[in-house]
């Protein structure tokens, strides 16, 4: 069943001479469970598909579905109230705030949900090897231990979709092969679905499903 699908999505930026017509009439399906890498060269238009399935940046033209809503439908309020309920975000630059500690960031997207699960918390902060700084602020964490803290925030309210930008690109090998292992526990215990934008084809031999852009048009 597929949990996300694109219709001919297209996205231009600018007008004119400095017009990119960054996607081109995307059509995708992608099914619940499913581990999707995104993969291209730089520009063609990974980052724009991740951040429109994502319903952070808006199409041109075109619709995604997600769960059998169309997003396009709603307005800024309600999507941002889906991407709260269904959607995990992890981006190469960590955003964790800074004055908050690890198990305080961790924690953020619950705020105004009934999810108050500090068992999971605990247990994400385990897996993720963090519970010894779970009282220290960003600034005091190494660039992995950041990142771990990214993907907990991500995790914690167990979404149904987890869209990843080079979520593993600022980290060493041994942290990489640690952050990929957890996300697919997390995938598998939970049935989620996770898109990843990747460079790295040792990542991209682990997915169910490859998809290839090129100058904003897919290949298979
Ligand atoms: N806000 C914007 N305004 C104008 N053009 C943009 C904007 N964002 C992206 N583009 C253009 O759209 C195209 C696709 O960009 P995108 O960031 O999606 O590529 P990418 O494949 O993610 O690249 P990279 O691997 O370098 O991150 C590029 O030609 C880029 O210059």
């Amino acid at each position: 069943m597929p949990i996300l699908k694109t219709q001919s999505l297209t996205k231009i930026y600018g007008k004119d001479e400095t017009e990119v017509k960054a996607l081109n009439n995307i059509n995708l399906e992608i099914n619940k469970g499913e581990f999707v890498v995104i993969v291209g060269k730089s520009g063609s238009g990974k980052s724009t598909l991740l951040h429109i399935m994502a319903g952070l940046e808006t199409p041109t033209s075109g619709d995604i579905i997600i769960d059998n809503i169309n997003i396009s439908s709603l307005d800024e309020k309600q999507r941002s109230l889906l991407r709260k309920e269904k959607i995990g975000l992890i981006f190469q630059s960590y955003n964790l705030i800074p004055v908050l500690t690890v198990e305080e960031n961790i924690k953020l997207p619950t705020i105004n949900t009934n999810n108050k699960d500090d068992i999971y918390v605990n247990e994400l902060m385990e897996l993720l090897s963090i519970t010894d700084r779970k009282t220290h602020l960003p600034s005091q964490l190494s660039g992995g231990q950041q990142q771990r803290v990214a993907i907990g925030r991500a995790l914690v309210n167990k979404p149904a979709i987890i869209f990843a930008d080079e979520p593993t690109g600022n980290l060493d090998t041994k942290t990489e092969g640690e952050v990929l292992n957890l996300l697919k526990e997390s995938q598998k215990k939970y049935n989620q679905t996770i898109i990843m934008i990747t460079h790295n084809m040792e990542i991209a031999k682990y997915a169910d499903k490859i998809i290839k852009i090129e100058d904003g048009f897919i290949r298979e």
